[in-house]
């Protein structure tokens, strides 16, 4: 196929033969290119292991092996100029910068073991009797309704009830969670119409935040709290405790939102591979993982060259912004049989869809337990997981799923 690469010669000083880069002039933020952007992944990854995306003067990884290579290697590829196209140290960014996130070592690894320590096996332990009740609830709602939307009344509910009430977050004005979180996601590519939009209806959002992430509007008990105790202990001043509250908000919802929602279409798409959860939910974990090597959530981002350096060949010069390619690294042949096959039998651990490396979500423990729980409910409660009408696409960014699943759903 026609990759629609030309080549982009590299000048080398010494006169060597350089390595062409092929130059795609695709626009990978485009909706049609998100409505189904694997057929264009699939032509990065064989135009070679560096690409460059010239629409937005960036080189860009799509295979397993240089994703990888660049998500492990911080101090060259880093996180503290930005994860999206902006380079913080050229323009200022639309919110205070991630104090992990968008840090590097050293500043970013006590802040990873604070918030490694609220996530832990035994917090989560803690948590998980009422993340099965609120499952058991939703997913007997969903079979009430009998007609029902997969996103609405399940991806969407569930996380802004067990995650928001985990961080300690009021009942009232979650409806500002999900436009928050579509700023945030978008704001992981170019500033372009689809970022300025949300912005512009998102005053009183930005505002709600801002109230939210203080000490007196968490609840005692919750994630946020611990975070102001760490302040107390002088782990973290007020403010940095304020972020992590933040960071908490902005990490926690959308993924998992998406994530689930990218599950339940996948799951009503392939009957078949319903059909093996259903008749034996311990399957739950491996088709979550499953479903996040297949449709990642989390489809790109980018890193920035501290120094010139060389990737499999191709010499980049420092400054440079780096796509990197999750969700295309999760379907290279180069990695995984057969990759385009939905599969919930194949070992799909090893995926790279929450990163990894030093910032490797320091969220999946908690994701991984709400997917699990969710989908071995359905397994446990429903017969049949039927498509009642096609999927609506949510576009964003950064952040590839559905904002709406209309299903047909019985009892087993
Ligand atoms: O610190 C923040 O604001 C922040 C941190 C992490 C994420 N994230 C993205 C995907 N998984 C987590 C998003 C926002």
């Amino acid at each position: 196929m026609d990759s629609g690469a030309e080549l982009f010669d590299q000048a080398t000083p010494h006169g060597s033969q350089p390595p062409t880069v092929p130059v795609f002039g695709v626009d990978p933020y485009a909706d049609d290119f998100l409505t189904d952007p694997y057929a264009d992944y699939e032509a990065f990854r064989d135009a070679g292991p560096v690409i460059r995306l010239s629409r937005y003067n960036a080189y860009a990884v799509a295979r397993h092996e240089q994703v990888q290579a660049v998500l492990t290697q911080p101090d060259i590829f880093c996180s503290s100029a930005g994860i999206g196209l902006t380079n913080f140290k050229k323009e200022k960014s639309w919110r205070t910068p991630s104090i992990i996130l968008e840090a590097d070592p050293p500043d970013h690894g006590p802040k990873r073991r604070i918030l490694t320590r609220i996530l832990s096996p035994a917090a989560l332990k803690k948590l998980r009797e009422e993340f099965e009740r609120q499952a058991a609830f939703f997913v007997d709602r969903m079979i009430e309704k009998g007609t029902c939307d997969g996103i609405k009344d399940l991806a969407e509910a569930y996380p802004l009830k067990v995650f928001a009430d985990a961080v300690g977050i009021p009942a009232e004005g979650r409806e500002h969670l999900l436009p928050y979180g579509d700023l945030v996601f978008n704001a992981f590519g170019p500033i372009n119409e689809r970022f300025e939009k949300r912005m512009a209806s998102a005053g009183a959002t930005m505002e709600w935040i801002k109230t939210i992430c203080s000490r007196e509007a968490l609840t005692p008990d919750g994630f946020g709290s611990q975070l102001y105790a760490a302040a107390d202990a002088g782990d973290l001043t007020e403010d940095e405790a304020a972020l992590l509250v933040r960071t908490m908000l902005s990490a926690g919802l959308d993924t998992t939102i998406f994530t689930l929602g990218n599950a339940v279409v996948a799951l009503a798409r392939h009957p078949e591979q319903w059909a093996l959860l259903r008749d034996d939910p311990s399957l739950a974990r491996a088709a979550l993982e499953e479903v996040m090597r297949y449709e990642s959530t989390f489809q790109s981002f980018y890193r920035t060259t501290t120094q010139p350096t060389e990737l499999a060949g191709v010499r980049i010069e420092a400054e440079q912004k780096i796509w990197v390619g999750i969700a295309s690294a999760n379907r290279d042949p180069r990695r995984w049989e057969d990759p385009t096959r939905f599969d919930i039998l194949r070992r799909a651990s090893g995926n790279l869809a929450f990163g990894t490396g030093i910032h490797g979500c320091v969220g999946q423990m908690i994701a991984r337990m709400e997917g699990e729980i969710v989908l071995r409910t359905l397994a446990e409660r429903v017969a049949e997981l039927v498509p009642a009408g096609p999927p609506t696409i949510h576009f964003n960014n950064t952040v590839r799923g559905f904002s709406a699943m209309p299903l047909t759903v019985t009892a087993k």
